[in-house]
């Protein structure tokens, strides 16, 4: 007996972010991971940092990064009139529902670390081969479950496929034809990389495995709660 997948309503969408202006405040371990998540990405985006202080690889980072600028100070809402896009990353929660609600009045977006409630938009895992990127979500469920499945695809997703990538454009540009014509070719040239009908990756097994593992911990931690509230009684 399975439980039915839980609905993820996300919509996903690859931002051009080198051409938004990013707002972060915050420049600990958190502001400094997102701001690699943005960079890694990327690289060429205009980060304003905001923070009273800053670790000191953020300010290694932001020295590679000629768009990244470091303000250095308490967040004010005037950063915001700069703004496309806003992460909030410090450790003051009452912060952060400050910079939500007026970066709300200015319409703008905003990923509020640690705070799924209070984000507008969530940061995935992200596989990258060449051109090809994959985004992984979980709806926030497990953050951990992506970032394995992010190597596991990172594994499984062959370096080929980057070359397969960079003489797809010549290919679409030399079809003639009607859109469905050109479809039908570009189908019929890519076939070889669907599996066989009824394949099934060892991967599939391995996740099977990890299911069966996860039910059972939720089982054993269940027992221990039951045991704790017996042993209290
Ligand atoms: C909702 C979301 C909002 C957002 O941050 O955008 C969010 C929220 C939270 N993360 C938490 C914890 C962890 N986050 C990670 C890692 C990542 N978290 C990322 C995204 C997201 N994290 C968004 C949902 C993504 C999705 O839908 O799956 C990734 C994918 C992208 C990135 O951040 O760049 C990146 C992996 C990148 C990679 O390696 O591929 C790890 C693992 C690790 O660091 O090794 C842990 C510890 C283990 C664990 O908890 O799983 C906590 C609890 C904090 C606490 O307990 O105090 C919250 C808050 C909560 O859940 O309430
Ligand atoms: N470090 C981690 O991996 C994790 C952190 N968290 C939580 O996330 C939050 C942030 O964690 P860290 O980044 O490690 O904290 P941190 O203390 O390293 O960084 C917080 C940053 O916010 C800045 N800041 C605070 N108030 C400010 C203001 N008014 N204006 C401008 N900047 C301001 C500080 O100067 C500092 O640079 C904390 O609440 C922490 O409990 C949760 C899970 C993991």
């Amino acid at each position: 007996m399975s439980s039915p997948p839980i609905a993820n309503p996300l919509f996903p969408v690859f931002l051009k972010l080198e051409q938004l202006r990013v707002l972060l405040v915050g420049g600990g371990n958190v502001g400094l991971e997102k701001l690699s998540a943005i960079l890694r990405n990327s690289p060429n985006t205009a980060v304003s940092v905001v923070s009273i202080t800053f670790l000191p690889e953020l300010q290694k980072v932001a020295a590679r990064h000629p768009a990244v600028q470091l303000h250095q100070g308490e967040y004010t809402d005037a950063y915001l009139d700069e703004a496309d896009i806003v992460f909030a990353a410090t450790d003051d929660p009452a912060l952060h529902r400050r910079i939500r609600e007026a970066a709300h009045a200015r319409r703008l977006l905003v990923n509020v670390a640690d705070t799924p409630a209070l984000c507008d938009f969530y940061l995935s895992s992200v596989v990258q081969k060449g051109a090809l990127k994959v985004a992984v979500s979980t709806n926030g469920q497990s953050p951990t479950v992506a970032k394995r499945l992010r190597s596991v695809l990172e594994t499984a997703l062959p370096d080929e496929l980057d070359a397969v990538l960079q003489k797809m454009p010549a290919i679409r540009q030399q079809l003639a034809g009607d859109f469905a014509a050109k479809v039908r070719a570009l189908d019929a040239v890519t076939a070889g990389l669907t599996g066989a009908p009824g394949y099934e990756a060892p991967a599939t097994r391995r996740w099977r495995l990890v299911a069966l593992g996860a039910l059972l911990t939720t089982g054993m931690l269940a027992a221990a709660r039951w045991q704790r509230t017996q042993a209290n009684r």
